[in-house]
């Protein structure tokens, strides 16, 4: 681990808390209504439950676990799509996140017009846009339907246009889910190039995949999460010799 490079993602007791939605009787809502709505009819239950990680600049990290384990959500939390119930995240540098298929593109907008407003979002200007378009549109090879609304697009072709506009924006800071598994093998062959590029000039990763032959390929450093807290934190090869053991 380059232990002298800067922290460049800091977490610190972070926790996350969702209401489980429960069906209640009649009885029950009765009673508590008559109790003077005493109490929470709504069960939580922590999906994060005291997080702490610190990852460095150039790190090539994969958030590992079981389903339902808390990866994602604490991919979207670093990313700042959602916020903490408790602890704090401190992030340094442009992110770009690669969480949800389709989001932060509007359907209603064609693949052109949702190439200018991502990058936009992504903190890119018009001019810097203008410069990259045809070399966003070549990187997705989906040229052909550029200027047709996204609503018509594949899962696949929002993955390609929207890695593509991500790689483009230059992020200090590469967040990817599980979403290169709808790319078809040849794509996701290309996006794992285009990462270990990025990697290689220093650019920190973190990748949330039950791909393991694919993240031990891609990544040093294994996080593996049990219940929303982390139960191991070293060696790749360590972290998936736990999850298939
Ligand atoms: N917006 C939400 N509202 C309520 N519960 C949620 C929400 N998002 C996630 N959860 C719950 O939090 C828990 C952790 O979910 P998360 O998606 O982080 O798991 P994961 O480790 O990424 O799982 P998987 O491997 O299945 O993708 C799950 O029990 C999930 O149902």
């Amino acid at each position: 681990m380059p232990s002298t490079e800067p922290v460049v993602i800091r977490i610190g007791g972070v926790a996350k808390r969702f209401v489980l939605r429960h069906t209640r009787s009649m009885k029950e809502a009765f009673v508590w209504l008559i109790k003077g709505r005493k109490g929470d009819l709504s069960e939580k239950f922590n999906a994060l439950d005291g997080v702490d990680l610190e990852i460095r600049e150039g790190e090539r990290v994969a958030l590992l676990g079981l389903n339902g384990s808390g990866k994602s959500t604490l991919l979207k939390l670093i990313s700042g799509v959602m916020h903490p119930d408790g602890g704090e995240i401190k992030t340094r540098g442009r992110i770009a996140g690669l969480i949800e298929v389709g989001a932060g593109f509007h359907p209603d907008l064609t693949g052109r017009d949702n190439v200018y407003l991502n990058g936009a979002i992504l903190g890119m200007t018009k001019a810097e846009i203008d410069a990259s378009f045809q070399s966003i549109v070549d990187f997705s090879e989906i040229e052909q339907f550029i200027d047709t609304e996204v609503k018509f697009y594949s899962s696949g072709m929002y993955l390609r246009l929207a890695f593509a506009v991500a790689v483009h924006t230059d992020p200090e800071i590469f967040l990817v889910d599980e979403i290169l598994a709808v790319g078809d093998e040849p794509f996701q062959k290309k996006c794992i190039r285009k990462i270990k590029e990025l990697s290689e000039k220093g650019k920190t990763l973190v990748v949330v995949s039950h791909d393991l032959d694919m993240v031990a390929r891609l990544c040093e450093r294994g996080v593996v999460l049990e219940k929303g807290r982390v139960v191991q934190d070293g060696d790749i090869r360590d972290a998936v010799h736990r999850l298939r053991g």
